[in-house]
């Protein structure tokens, strides 16, 4: 495998050429899920460029259906749309509520906020002032939803749930307040606010649990971590339940696929959160896949060659994806 940087020549040292990958790193604007920068590759196929982006808290099993999702771009392409713009939410990290409200204010029209919630280290109080913002921000038309990414027990979950929903004036939905798919179905049980369920899917070995079990009202499918767009076609399919499609905080290059799921999907009730190319500090294509009047065009970008070397990674990281996409390969 040959694996580049951004777009110089091979990296030294690496193993020659069966694959051509282009390695990237790019700042965060603020702390997201505990990272300030985003790392990943991109390969190139017959039919266009595609992301592969695991965290690296994803092992080897887990990242070969970021892998997979990355092929299908690359060498397939995606299903024809049956929309050509679709609505999306804006993503407010757990930032101080001046900070929350300017992020909805400038979210290019978003009428959706998506708010983290239950950060580790942060005082619960600081979730009901950041609320109070952005419905402040939004108006009282506007929808908000949280994600707690997995942080309470159903306990915890039912009393906090009842205090976000009366900062928020009224919460859309929850996302993964606990983390078993058995406690969201007990949750369920326990609480009027709806919830949408993402670990529970995308991380799970059996995702068709979340319906068998009743557990939530809407599901969230990513499209990397789900191993693509067809694949996650099928899964909703099979799932039956509203669908949210949501980004992996991928550049725009890979978000052009959870746009292409959005798109295929027969029915799309909710905003989805594909506006996260918002937290990027750059991207790695000229004009990033951002929401106008609170909605993203179904369209396509190619990487740009200036952003792909002004977003090459260092020699140390580009080694370490060499050795990843090995192991990941090896068992794809
Ligand atoms: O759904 C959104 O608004 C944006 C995407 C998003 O929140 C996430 C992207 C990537 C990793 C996740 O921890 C996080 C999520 O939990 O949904
Ligand atoms: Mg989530």
């Amino acid at each position: 495998m040959r694996v580049r940087r951004g777009c110089g020549g091979p990296y030294p040292g690496q193993v020659p050429a069966r694959l051509d990958v282009v390695v990237w790193s790019v700042p965060l604007r603020t702390r997201f899920r505990g990272l300030t920068s985003r790392d990943g590759v991109l390969v190139q196929g017959d039919a266009g460029w595609g992301e592969c982006s695991p965290f690296w808290d994803y092992d080897d099993e887990a990242a070969v259906r970021w892998w997979r999702a990355a092929r299908e771009a690359a060498d397939e392409g995606w299903p024809d749309p049956v929309r050509t713009h679709v609505p999306v939410n804006v993503t407010v990290p757990a930032v101080e509520p001046e900070h929350a409200h300017r992020i909805v204010t400038a979210s290019g029209g978003c009428r959706t906020a998506k708010v983290k919630v239950a950060e580790p280290g942060q005082d619960p109080h600081a979730d009901e002032a950041r609320l109070e913002a952005v419905r402040d921000a939004l108006g009282p038309d506007g929808a908000i939803r949280v994600d707690a990414n997995t942080a309470w027990d159903v306990e915890t979950a039912v009393t906090r749930l009842a205090a976000l929903d009366r900062a928020a004036g009224g919460l859309e939905y929850a996302e993964q307040p606990v983390a078993g798919v058995e406690d969201l179905a007990r949750l369920r049980r326990r609480t009027h606010v709806p919830l949408a369920a993402d670990e529970s899917v995308r991380r799970s070995d059996d995702p068709l649990a979340v319906a068998r079990l009743q557990a939530a009202d809407v599901v969230v499918l990513k499209a990397q971590p789900l191993g693509g767009v067809r694949a996650s076609l099928r899964l909703a399919e099979q799932m039956g339940l509203p669908v949210v499609v949501s980004s992996a905080l991928e550049t725009s290059v890979g978000l052009a696929a959870g746009l292409a799921l959005a798109a295929a999907l027969p029915e799309l009730p909710y905003a989805c959160g594909l506006a996260t190319a918002q937290l990027l500090a750059s991207d790695l294509v000229a004009e990033p896949l951002l929401p106008v009047d609170g909605a993203i065009d179904v369209r396509r970008p190619e990487p740009d060659p200036a952003l792909l070397a002004a977003a090459a990674a260092p020699g140390p990281l580009v080694a370490r994806w060499g050795a990843r996409l090995d192991a990941v390969r090896a068992r794809a």
